[in-house]
C-alpha cells in the first residue's frame, strides 16, 4: 500500500499562472509561502520521509523537520477547507478573486474619513469624545470592506475596555446611511439592553441628520405584542437597527434589507451556530428579494448578498488560536486604550482572616473616598459538595452588616432579566455602592465609575477570565484597584501573573501555554477547536500562519481547486476532520 500522500508541489507544477514558479520538479517554498525571512517548513520533504523521519530519526534534526512537515499539513488542509467553503459561497469570479485579495493585503483595504456616509460622520461628531488611533483605522477597514459587493466576515478584537463598541455601531451606521438595516446580536439580556441605552444617548447627542436611525431591543423578554410590533418593523424597513439576544436569529424574524450582523462576544457563540445565523440572513435578505420589498432601490446583486458580519471578542484569542477558530475570518485588532486610563492595581491576598480584615479595610476607605465596589463570587448559593467556595447570596447579609451605612445588591444568572437590569441600573445611578455577584458581569458590563473589585476563590478562575472581570474596573478616570482572594498556595503562585501583567494578549498566550486551548476558551468553545493529531496550537503557531498564507496562494491560483486535483481528493478525504461541527 502506498502511504504516500499527494504533495502540494506536485499539482503546483502543472500551473502556467503567474506567481508560482517551477524549479525542476520542485515549486519555491517562498512562493507557496510568502514568507518574510526563512520559510519554518520544507514542504519539500516527502510526507512518506516524514512518516519515516518522525518514528525512526537519525537524529533531532531529522525529527524536528518531520514533526514539523506533518504539522504543515494538518494546518494547511484546515485552512484549504475553511477558505475553499468559503469561496463556494460566492457568486462570481469578481467576488472571489476580491475577497483573496483582501486577505493577501489587509494593509491596502482602508478608507478615509472623507468617504464614510454623512450619517456616520455625523454620529462620529457627536461622540463625547475621539476615537483612538486604533478604533479609527479598525472602523476604516470596515467601512472598506462595507463598501465592497462581497460579504465581510470580520474579526474584531481588542483588550477589555478598549471600545470596540463604539467601532461596530459606527459599522452600523455606515450601512444605515446608505439604506440597509443592522443587527446587533449580544449573549446576554443584559448586554443588549447596556448596549441599547447606550446607543440610545449618543443618537440623542446627534445633531439633526435627514432621518435618524430608529432604533429597536429585541430579547427574550421583551412582551409579545411589543416583539410583534418590532418584527414588523424590521419587516417592512422601518426599524433601521435592532439590538438583541439570540431572539434575533429566531424564525419568525424577517428583515427587509439587512446588510451587516454584528456578533458582540461572538466566542460565546459556537462556528456551527455562527453559520446558521449568518445563512438565516441571507435567507431574511434573498426571500424579501423575492418578495420585491427592496425599499431603497438598491440593484438585485447587490441584495442578493449575505449580509456583512462583524463578529467581536472581548477574550483576546492569541493569533495562533484565531486563525485555528477563524480561519475564514479577517482580523482586526484594536491595540490601544482609551486616553487617561490609569492601569487597574492588582493585588494577590490568601483568602484568610488575615487577608479578609485587610481587604475590608481597603473596601471601607474605597467607599469613603466615593467609590463602588464589585465583589465577585464563583457560586450563588453554599453548596455541600464544594464548602470552600464563598457564595454570593449567602454573603449578602454578611456583607450588609459589615458595610451598614452603605447598600448593597445582589446580580446572578439565576435573577429574572428585570432584576438583573434593576440591580445593574441601582449599581449605574450610586444607589448600590457594592455589588455582589456572580461571573456574569463577567462581559461587557461597564459602569466606568466602579472603582474596586474583590474576587473570591479566584484560584477557580483562568486567567484570561479574570482579565475580563478586572476590565470591569478601571474604565473610567479613578485609580482602581482589583483584590484577587486566593485559597490555595498553588492558585497564589499562578495568579501572580496578573498582578505583573495588564496586557490582555500576554495573559491569553500565558493561559494558552499554560493550560491549552481549551481551558482559554471555556468547554463551549473549546468543543470547536480542531483535533490536530501532531501540532499543538500552543506552540506552532508560526507554522499555522504559514499554512494559512499557502493556503491562499493556492486558491488564488485556482479557486475551486481544478488545477490541482489530488489536493482537492485530499480534502475531501480529510473533510470531516478539517471542518467542525457541533
Ligand atoms: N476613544 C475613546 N475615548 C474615551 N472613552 C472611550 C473611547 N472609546 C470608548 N470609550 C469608552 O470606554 C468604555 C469601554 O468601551 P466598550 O464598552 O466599547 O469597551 P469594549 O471594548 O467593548 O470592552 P469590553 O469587552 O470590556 O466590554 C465605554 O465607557 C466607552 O464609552
Amino acid at each position: 500500500m502506498d502511504f504516500v500522500r499527494p504533495h502540494i508541489y506536485a499539482p503546483i507544477h502543472r500551473s502556467e499562472e503567474e506567481g508560482i514558479s517551477k524549479e525542476g520538479d520542485q515549486v519555491q517554498v517562498q512562493d507557496i509561502c510568502d514568507p518574510v525571512g526563512e520559510p519554518l517548513v520544507n514542504v519539500f520533504l516527502l510526507t512518506m520521509q516524514a512518516y519515516i523521519g518522525i518514528h525512526q530519526p537519525n537524529n533531532l534534526k531529522e525529527a524536528d523537520l518531520a514533526r514539523k512537515r506533518l504539522i504543515f499539513d494538518e494546518f494547511f488542509y484546515l485552512q484549504l477547507a475553511r477558505l475553499f467553503q468559503m469561496l463556494e459561497g460566492l457568486g462570481t469570479q469578481i467576488e472571489r478573486d476580491g475577497l483573496l485579495d483582501k486577505y493577501r493585503k489587509p494593509e491596502l483595504n482602508a478608507v478615509f474619513i472623507e468617504e464614510w456616509s454623512s450619517l456616520t460622520k455625523k454620529f462620529l461628531k457627536a461622540l463625547p469624545y475621539s476615537l483612538t488611533s486604533s478604533q479609527l483605522s479598525a472602523v476604516s477597514e470596515i467601512i472598506w470592506d462595507l463598501k465592497r459587493p462581497v460579504p465581510m466576515n470580520r474579526l474584531l478584537q481588542g483588550d477589555v475596555g478598549c471600545g470596540k463598541t463604539v467601532v461596530a455601531f459606527l459599522a452600523c451606521m455606515e450601512v444605515i446611511g446608505s439604506g440597509y438595516q443592522a443587527a446587533f446580536m449580544v449573549p446576554t439580556e443584559l448586554l443588549a439592553v447596556q448596549h441599547y441605552e447606550h446607543l440610545l444617548n449618543l443618537l440623542d447627542n446627534m445633531e439633526e441628520v435627514l432621518c435618524k436611525p430608529s432604533l429597536s431591543l429585541l430579547t427574550g423578554s421583551t412582551p409579545s405584542k411589543q416583539s410583534r410590533l418590532i418584527r414588523k418593523g424590521l419587516q417592512t424597513g422601518e426599524i433601521s437597527l435592532v439590538i438583541g439576544t439570540h431572539s434575533l436569529i429566531s424564525e419568525n424574524v424577517e428583515f427587509s434589507a439587512l446588510r451587516i450582523a454584528v456578533v458582540d462576544e461572538q466566542h460565546r457563540f459556537g462556528v456551527i451556530q455562527r453559520g446558521r445565523f449568518n445563512s438565516k440572513l441571507y435567507y431574511n435578505s434573498i426571500s424579501s428579494l423575492l418578495a420585491g420589498t427592496n425599499s431603497d432601490g438598491s440593484s438585485k446583486s447587490d441584495v442578493f448578498m449575505a449580509p456583512h458580519v462583524l463578529a467581536m471578542s472581548a477574550t483576546p484569542i492569541p493569533r495562533t488560536l484565531a486563525l485555528a477558530l477563524y480561519g475564514d475570518m479577517s482580523l482586526t485588532q484594536i491595540t490601544d486604550l482609551p486616553p487617561g486610563r490609569i492601569p487597574v492595581e492588582t493585588y494577590i491576598i490568601e483568602g484568610n482572616e488575615i487577608g479578609f480584615e485587610k481587604v475590608y479595610q481597603m473596601m471601607l476607605d474605597e467607599l469613603e473616598a466615593g467609590g463602588k465596589i464589585y465583589l465577585v463570587y464563583p457560586v450563588i448559593e453554599q453548596s455541600e459538595q464544594l464548602p470552600q467556595l464563598r457564595a454570593a447570596a449567602a454573603e449578602l447579609e454578611t456583607i450588609s452588616s459589615r458595610f451598614e451605612d452603605y447598600s448593597c445588591g445582589l446580580l446572578h444568572g439565576r435573577m429574572k432579566s428585570d432584576e438583573k437590569d434593576e440591580a445593574l441600573r441601582r449599581f449605574r445611578s450610586g444607589e448600590i455602592h457594592i455589588l455582589l455577584s456572580t461571573q456574569v458581569i463577567e462581559i461587557g458590563v461597564d459602569v466606568p465609575d466602579a472603582s474596586m473589585m474583590v474576587v473570591m476563590n479566584a484560584e477557580r478562575f483562568g486567567i484570561a477570565q479574570l482579565h475580563q472581570l478586572r476590565g470591569r474596573v478601571g474604565r473610567g478616570v479613578r485609580k482602581s484597584r482589583c483584590i484577587l482572594f486566593a485559597s490555595t498556595a498553588s492558585g497564589l503562585t499562578r495568579l501572580k501573573v496578573l498582578e505583573k501583567s495588564s496586557d490582555g494578549f500576554h495573559l491569553a498566550n500565558m493561559d494558552l501555554l499554560l493550560r491549552g486551548p481549551g481551558d482559554l476558551l471555556g468547554k463551549k468553545q473549546s468543543g470547536h477547536i480542531p483535533e490536530f493529531p501532531v501540532a499543538r496550537l500552543e506552540i506552532d503557531g508560526n507554522i499555522l500562519q504559514e499554512a494559512h498564507l499557502a493556503a491562499l496562494k493556492i486558491l488564488g491560483t485556482s479557486h475551486n481547486l481544478e488545477k490541482f486535483p489530488d489536493l482537492k481528493a485530499e480534502l475531501s478525504m480529510r473533510q470531516p476532520l478539517c471542518l467542525l461541527g457541533d
